[in-house]
Parts: C-alpha cells; structure tokens; sequence
C-alpha cells in the first residue's frame, strides 16, 4: 500500500510534483489545501480571513488525519501543516513523508510570481519577503527534517524538469 506526503515550505512544488508523480504511479493524488477548499466551500485564504490561522491549522489537523485514512495515494499537504500539533509525527506513522527541499532564492523566485494566492505572503515587498522566507525556513526546518526522506526540488521549471524530478523520486522510493 502506498501513502506518501510530500511537504516543504510554500512554493516548493508539493503540489506540482505530487500531481505529476500520481499520474505517473496512476494513484489517486490529493491535495490537502484543494481538499479542505472542496470541503468548505471557500479558498484557503477566505478560511484564514474568517478564522484566522489558528482556526484554519485545526482544521487542517482534522482533514490531514481524514485523508491519512486514503490508501494507495500521493497527499501533498500545505506548507505549514507539519509544523503544527504532532502532525509530523503522525504522517511518519501511517505513511512515508518526503520533505521537498528548495534553495530559499528559487523559493524566493517562485513566491514573487505567487505569493497573491498564500495569505501568508500577501502584501509583501520583495526585500520583505525575502527575510520571511529565510526566517521561516529556519523556524519550520526541525519538522521538515524530520520526514524520512530529504528531495532536492530546486528545478520544476518546466516540463521536462518535473518529469525528470518525477523519476528520481520514484527511485528514491523505490516504487
Ligand atoms: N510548470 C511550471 N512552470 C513554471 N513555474 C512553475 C511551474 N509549476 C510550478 N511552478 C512554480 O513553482 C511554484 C511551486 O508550485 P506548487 O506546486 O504550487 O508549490 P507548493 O504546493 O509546494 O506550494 C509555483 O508557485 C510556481 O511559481
Ligand atoms: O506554509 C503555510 O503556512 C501555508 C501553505 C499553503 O500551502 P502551500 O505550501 O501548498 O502553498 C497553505 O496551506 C496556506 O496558505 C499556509
Ligand atoms: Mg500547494
């Protein structure tokens, strides 16, 4: 049975890369932001706004463990998911995690095209956002470390690369 979640910081490519790697294992892929999305009828950032974070993380804690309960599934969870309640700890207990690692400048690159649509980020000037980047990694790597493997993810620029990437992370699996 396989159940493997892909984490790492925002712009990572969780979702990217966890797409393309189902459909190359032909396994359904989930998205953990997409699904609480479906769920609730709003996006992540209207959950944020209404709730505020903590509101949103503990309803984040209850979809993770109801999508952990999927077999035979790539999950891609959101980026701050691990770091919140023991759910790094529980994700290491019914699946295989893999954390996605990127250089903070790709991220960085990445995030500027697409901070509108992470509340997180929102508002940010570029020298700003740049630190919080930095800063958050600092703060979320004793989680992310924690996952069972580590996966260099710096280049899914195109499609070629995200094939490519798609590849070596089966063989890291072993799948
Ligand atoms: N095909 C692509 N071409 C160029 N950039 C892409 C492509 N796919 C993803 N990206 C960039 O990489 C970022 C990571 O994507 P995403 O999978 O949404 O990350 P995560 O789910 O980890 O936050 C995107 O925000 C986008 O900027
Ligand atoms: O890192 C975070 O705290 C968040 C990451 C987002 O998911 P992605 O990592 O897929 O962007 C989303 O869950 C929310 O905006 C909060
Ligand atoms: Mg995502």
């Amino acid at each position: 049975m396989i159940r493997i979640f892909l984490t790492g910081y925002m712009g990572a490519g969780k979702t990217t890369l966890g797409k393309a790697f189902a459909r190359k294992l032909n396994i359904p892929f989930v998205d953990l932001d997409w699904y609480i999305e479906e769920r609730f009828h709003k996006t992540v950032g209207e959950l944020f706004t209404e709730r505020g974070e903590t509101g949103f993380r503990e309803l984040e804690r209850t979809m993770l463990h109801e999508v952990a309960e999927f077999e035979d599934v790539i999950i891609s969870t959101g980026g701050g998911a691990p770091c919140f309640f023991d759910n790094m700890e529980f994700m290491n207990q019914v699946g295989k995690t893999v954390f996605l690692n990127v250089h903070p400048d790709v991220l960085f690159q990445r995030l500027c095209i697409a901070k509108q649509q992470r509340p997180i980020l929102q508002g940010k000037q570029d020298e700003e956002l740049k630190e919080f980047i930095t800063q958050a990694l600092e703060k979320r790597a004793p989680y992310y470390t924690q996952a069972h493997h580590i996966f260099n993810a710096d280049e899914l620029e195109s499609y070629h690369e995200i094939e490519a990437s798609v590849d070596r992370l089966q063989e890291l699996l072993e799948l």
